[in-house]
């Protein structure tokens, strides 16, 4: 696999005094970082989407942290969990859905309590190896689900789950770009993601920044689609996958799952382990975040709607497990996805 040519973009730099984030709002025609200087800083890039994607946000709020310790005095690390508290409450509170940010700040308090005098560099390792073990699963993952997919087979991927979503290369994307350089996908497919564009603006950019020929479609078209046949799996990330398979995912995932069940399509969900969490039971115990009917009422921050009107902006959904074929993770591949074959590959894992 050539990383060289299909892992370039990296949405989030440690800059030593401050976290550079690749600004996502502005996507594929302004190419500009958001500097953020502490974790209040970084706390709102996450809130406001200036980063996004389940991990990318999870790496984030790691970076985050690291911030929050360089404006406290601290003589070990109870020391300074105690103090840092309260910005890590703040951190976690950025978006509720995708549990990597629970995850990375679990991680955190974790290796602050037992660290000592010397807690700030054990706090900096701790966001480096949060960053890199993404990276590694991202490329493990491609190869395992890669694997899955027969020769010419047509690919249709939801929302954005590549390098900016994540340290780098991606998930789904991984996928999707391991698939394509092993020559093992022949058409890819993006929708666009209403309301924010995630398909649109961010995944069809990557994918010609690797040059990988893609084809834009309307979240409405893509019953017809893959009634049509051209896809064969519809691969997406996740948010947060429960102890029982279901999954939380981009809002529009849920429907794409239903129409590839009822036409013979397939569905990958790809995703790190730390996207799992054993201690959610079902997908009904997940919050589904609710962003600002504006996102809604309002295209690139045009009014198209008449004044007066209600709108309901639910930016997840579930997916239940018995709609996936296969949950990929750098731990293995979970097929046709319940309760047993997760524990068998997660047991008790303590999710937050
Ligand atoms: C590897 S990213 C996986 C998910 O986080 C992704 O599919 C998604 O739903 C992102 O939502 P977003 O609202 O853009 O953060």
């Amino acid at each position: 696999m050539d990383f060289d040519r299909y892992d370039r973009i990296r949405p989030i730099r440690w800059m030593g005094d401050h976290l550079a984030l690749l600004d996502q709002r502005k996507l594929p025609f302004v190419v500009e970082d958001v500097a953020c200087g502490d974790s209040d800083a970084v706390a709102a890039a996450i809130r406001d989407l200036v980063v996004r994607g389940a991990p990318a946000i999870g790496i984030s709020a790691a970076w985050g942290a690291v911030l929050a310790g360089r404006g406290i005095e601290a003589g070990d690390g109870a020391d300074a969990l105690s103090k840092l508290a309260p910005a890590l409450d703040r951190l976690q509170a950025a978006r509720p859905t995708a549990v990597n940010l629970m995850w990375a700040l679990a991680r955190v308090r974790r290796a602050l309590r037992v660290a000592g005098e010397n807690w700030r560099e054990v706090l900096e390792c701790e966001a480096r190896a949060i960053e890199a073990e993404d990276l590694a699963a991202n490329r493990h993952m491609g190869a395992l689900g890669a694997a899955l997919i027969e020769p010419g087979s047509g690919v249709l991927t939801h929302c954005n789950t590549g390098s900016l979503a994540t340290a780098g290369f991606g998930t789904a994307l991984g996928v999707i770009r391991a698939g394509v350089a092993e020559g093992r996908i022949a058409r890819v497919f993006a929708s666009e993601t209403r309301p924010w564009l995630q398909g649109a603006r961010l995944t069809v950019w990557e994918l010609l920044q690797d040059g990988i020929p893609a084809t834009l479609v309307g979240d409405g078209a893509v019953a017809h689609l893959i009634k049509g046949g051209q896809v064969q799996w519809v691969i997406v990330g996740a948010d947060r996958i429960c102890a029982n398979g279901d999954v939380a995912n981009k809002i529009g995932t849920y429907s794409h799952a239903i129409v590839a069940r009822h036409h013979g399509a397939r569905l990958m969900v790809v995703a790190p382990s730390s996207t799992v969490d054993m201690a959610t039971a079902s997908g009904d115990d997940i919050e589904i975040e609710m962003r600002d009917p504006a996102e809604l009422l309002s295209v690139g921050g045009v009014r198209m709607v008449a004044e007066g009107v209600q709108a309901w902006n639910p930016v997840f959904d579930v997916t239940p497990a018995g709609l996936v074929d296969a949950i990929v993770t750098e731990r293995g591949v979970v097929h046709q996805p319940d309760a047993n074959r997760m524990a068998a590959l997660f047991g008790a894992q303590a999710g937050v």
